[in-house]
C-alpha cells in the first residue's frame, strides 16, 4: 500500500458512502420526528412537549443532553407512546431501515423491548411481527432507492421490570425469523444484571445470543457480572472498561485483569461516543475512551444508540471520530470489520459481508484519489511550465 492509500482522511461525503455497520440502534431511540407527530395525530396522544417536527426533534436533543442517564431515559416515553399500534410499529421499523440504507449501512442490528408496546392492547407476538414487517417493507424501500440493507432484531429486556425471561423465550420462538438475539437496558443503578439470569441461563441452554447495557453509567462491577456472571457474547456501551487501564505518565500503559480478559477473549464493546456525552459517560470527543481502546487493540465498535435523542448517524458519529482522531479510511474500515465480526448472524454470512461488501466498499474509496482531476494539467495546457 502506498501512503496515499494508507493515510486518507475520509470527506463527509465519503463516510456517508462507506459501507457501515450498526450493532446498537434503539427502534424507539430513532423515530423521525415528523413521524412522531403524525402518529401522535392519528392516534390521539396529547403528551408530546412539541408539535412542530422540527422544535420536536431539538427538544429530544436538549432533553436528552441532561448528563444523567436515569433523565435521559424519561424522553423515551414519548416515543413509546407513539408506538402502540401495528401500523405505527410496521412504519416506524420500516423508516428505521430506510433511514439506516440511506446513511450507508449495511448490516444493524435494531433493538426495542417488546413489552413496552402493549398499552394499545398488542400481543408480545404481535408487536414482534409488526417489526419485523417492518423492517422488510424498509429494505425493499431501500432496495429500491438503490441501497441494500440487512436488519436484525435484538428483543431488550427492561432490567427495572421482570419480564426478561419471557422476552428471552420470544427471541427464542422468532429466532431465524427476523430476531437475531436479546439484550437487557434501562437505567443501570440499582439494577445489576444477574437480577434476570434465569433469561440468560436459558438463552445459554438454548444456544442463543445476547448483549446487556453494561459499563454505561455504572462501572467496573456491572460489566463483570455481565460476562462473567451473566454471560454475555457482547457488552452495549462497556466504556467504563477504562477504569481498569492505567496510562502512566510515560505513556505506558497497564490492564488489570478485567480489562485483559475483555481484550484477549475479543469481547465486542459496543461503544456509542455522543451518547455518552448526553449521559455523562464521557466528557468529550477527545477524551472518550475509544481512543486509547482503538489503540490498545479491543474489539471496539462504533454505534448510534439512538439517533434521535443524540441527533445523530452512523456517518455523523464517524465525522466525530475522524474530526477527533484523525481517522483514516483504514481506521473506519477496523471498526466496521469488527462489528460485521461481532454481528449475531451465522459466520459464513458475517464473513461474506466483510469479503464481499465491506472490503470491497472501502478498497473503492481508497483508489478514488487516483482519478481525482489535478491542477497541473491546466497549467500545462496554458503552455507555462
Ligand atoms: O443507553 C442506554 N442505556 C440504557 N437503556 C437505554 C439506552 N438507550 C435506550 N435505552 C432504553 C430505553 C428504551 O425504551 C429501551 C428499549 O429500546 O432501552
Ligand atoms: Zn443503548
Amino acid at each position: 500500500m502506498t501512503s496515499e492509500t494508507q493515510g486518507v482522511i475520509p470527506t463527509p461525503d465519503q463516510i456517508r458512502r462507506a459501507p457501515k455497520v450498526l450493532l446498537h440502534d434503539h427502534l424507539d431511540g430513532g423515530l423521525r420526528p415528523a413521524t412522531i407527530v403524525e402518529i401522535a395525530a392519528q392516534t390521539g396522544y396529547e403528551g408530546l412537549p412539541e408539535t412542530d417536527p422540527e422544535k420536536l426533534g431539538m427538544w429530544f436533543r436538549e432533553a436528552a443532553d441532561s448528563g444523567s442517564l436515569e433523565r435521559y431515559l424519561e424522553t423515551f416515553a414519548h416515543t413509546c407512546a407513539v408506538m402502540q399500534t401495528r401500523d405505527a410499529l410496521v412504519r416506524v421499523a420500516a423508516e428505521c431501515a430506510e433511514d439506516l440504507a440511506a446513511d450507508g449501512v449495511v448490516y444493524a442490528e435494531v433493538r426495542y423491548a417488546p413489552e413496552q408496546h402493549l398499552t394499545a392492547g398488542l400481543s408480545l407476538e404481535e408487536v414482534v411481527e409488526a417489526v419485523n414487517e417492518g423492517f422488510r417493507e424498509g429494505e425493499r424501500r431501500a432496495l429500491a432507492a438503490g441501497h441494500r440493507i440487512r436488519v436484525g432484531a435484538l428483543l431488550t429486556a427492561m432490567r427495572h421490570a421482570a419480564r426478561a425471561l419471557e422476552i428471552a423465550e420470544l427471541a427464542n420462538r422468532y429466532r431465524d425469523l427476523g430476531v437475531v438475539g436479546f439484550d437487557i437496558a434501562g437505567a443501570e443503578a440499582g439494577y445489576p444484571p444477574t437480577r434476570h439470569l434465569d433469561a440468560f441461563e436459558y438463552l445459554k441452554r438454548e444456544n442463543n445470543h445476547f448483549t446487556i447495557h453494561a459499563g454505561e453509567a455504572f462501572g467496573l462491577p456491572s460489566i463483570w457480572q455481565a460476562l462473567q456472571w451473566c454471560g454475555a457474547d457482547r457488552l452495549g456501551h462497556g466504556v467504563r472498561i477504562i477504569d481498569d487501564i492505567d496510562v502512566a505518565e510515560d505513556g505506558s500503559v497497564k490492564l488489570g485483569r478485567l480489562a485483559a480478559y475483555v481484550r484477549d477473549k475479543r469481547i465486542p464493546l459496543e461503544l456509542c461516543p455522543s451518547s455518552n456525552l448526553q449521559t455523562g459517560a464521557a466528557s468529550s470527543y477527545a477524551e472518550h475512551p475509544i481512543g486509547l481502546l482503538r489503540r490498545l487493540h479491543f474489539r471496539a465498535t462504533v454505534n448510534t444508540d439512538n439517533r434521535l435523542m443524540s441527533d445523530t448517524s452512523m456517518s455523523r458519529e464517524f465525522e466525530h471520530l475522524v474530526r477527533t482522531f484523525r481517522y483514516s479510511l483504514a481506521d473506519l474500515q477496523w471498526f466496521t470489520v469488527n462489528a460485521m465480526k461481532s454481528a449475531f448472524i451465522p459466520f459464513d454470512e458475517r464473513l461474506a459481508m466483510i469479503n464481499e461488501v465491506i472490503k470491497p466498499g472501502y478498497a473503492e474509496l481508497r483508489s478514488e484519489w487516483l482519478f481525482q482531476q489535478t491542477a497541473v494539467t491546466s497549467t500545462s495546457s496554458s503552455g507555462n511550465v
